[in-house]
């Protein structure tokens, strides 16, 4: 069974982050393991504490990982702070990790802060180039490319823009923008459009998460990146279609619809 490994912070209502991580990861029918960056107190309604992990231990968790279970493709979700980036992109590096999934986790969809402000440069120089893919969303393609994004031309521009600094691959989800739910993959110069019609859901708390570590595990069994995608947007626009609604707030996503 092939090992995928996400390093992310805790979501203690199970919406987003580690634990959507995982559900994803094992409704895939794969191994899961986890390097925990933060700990949050949040639900569908917001954040309402963050406790970063040290460097040193995130380092201990990520030595005794892959130092015994080498996973066949790692997701990055929310790593909090400068230190915690710079230790993650060493360690990854040492241990020659494989089909980097990059979410560059910034702030919650219900309005929180999940990465310093001045991280994001540390984030462009030291792991969005290890990474197989990126997949930023809206804002946060803003925050990377330093312009505004109004139109599908706009995501264009950003990807060309995104790609002198990521390693390889870079979608940039159309969620947050248009009518319409249009990511655009640009992969080896090579444009990939998927295309979704917006389904009227407000339960969206975890889909980033849920995506990035859906497109790890697809790399995981040997797709490429392109297809990898492609099912992870399948995986995503089916657990949106199932309109499930759990909490006070903007709810997570229901992943045993997939094992029905
Ligand atoms: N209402 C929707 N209908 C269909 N697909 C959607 C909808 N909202 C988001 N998506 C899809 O879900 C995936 C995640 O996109 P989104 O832009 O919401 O990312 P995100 O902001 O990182 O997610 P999160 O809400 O976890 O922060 C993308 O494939 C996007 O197109
Ligand atoms: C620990 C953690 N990681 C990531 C997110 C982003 O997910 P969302 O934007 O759906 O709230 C989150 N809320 N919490």
């Amino acid at each position: 069974m092939e090992k995928v490994l996400t390093i992310a912070g805790s979501d203690c209502s199970g919406g987003a982050g580690i634990q959507a991580d995982i559900k994803t990861i094992t409704v895939h029918k794969l191994y899961a393991m986890s390097v925990i960056t933060a700990l949050t107190a949040q639900n569908t309604t917001g954040v309402y504490g963050v406790q970063d992990v040290t460097p040193d231990f995130v380092a201990q968790q990520l030595d005794c990982i892959f130092r015994d279970i080498k996973p066949n493709a790692i997701k990055i979700g929310m790593v909090s702070n400068p230190d915690i980036i710079a230790v993650i992109s060493e360690k990854l590096q040492e241990y020659q990790g494989v089909n980097i999934v990059l979410d560059p986790v910034m702030v919650a969809t219900s309005g929180g802060k999940l990465l310093k402000d001045h991280a994001v440069e540390v984030l462009a120089e030291k792991l969005i180039p290890l990474a197989e893919v990126i997949t930023p969303n809206i804002p946060e393609a803003e925050a990377l490319c330093g312009f505004q994004i109004d139109s599908l031309d706009d995501m264009r521009k950003a990807a060309e823009k995104l790609s002198s600094i990521a390693g390889k691959g870079i979608l940039i989800k159309g969620g947050h923008l248009f009518s319409s739910a249009d990511d655009l993959l640009l992969y080896e110069s090579k444009e990939y459009w998927f295309r979704e019609e917006k389904i009227n859901n407000p339960n969206t708390h975890g889909t980033g998460c849920t995506l990035s570590s859906a497109i790890a595990c697809n790399l995981a069994k040997g797709h490429s990146v392109p297809d990898s995608v492609l099912l992870a947007k399948k995986y995503i626009t089916g657990a949106l279609r199932d309109h499930f609604d759990v909490g006070k707030g903007r709810g997570p996503l229901n992943h045993c619809y997939a094992i029905r």
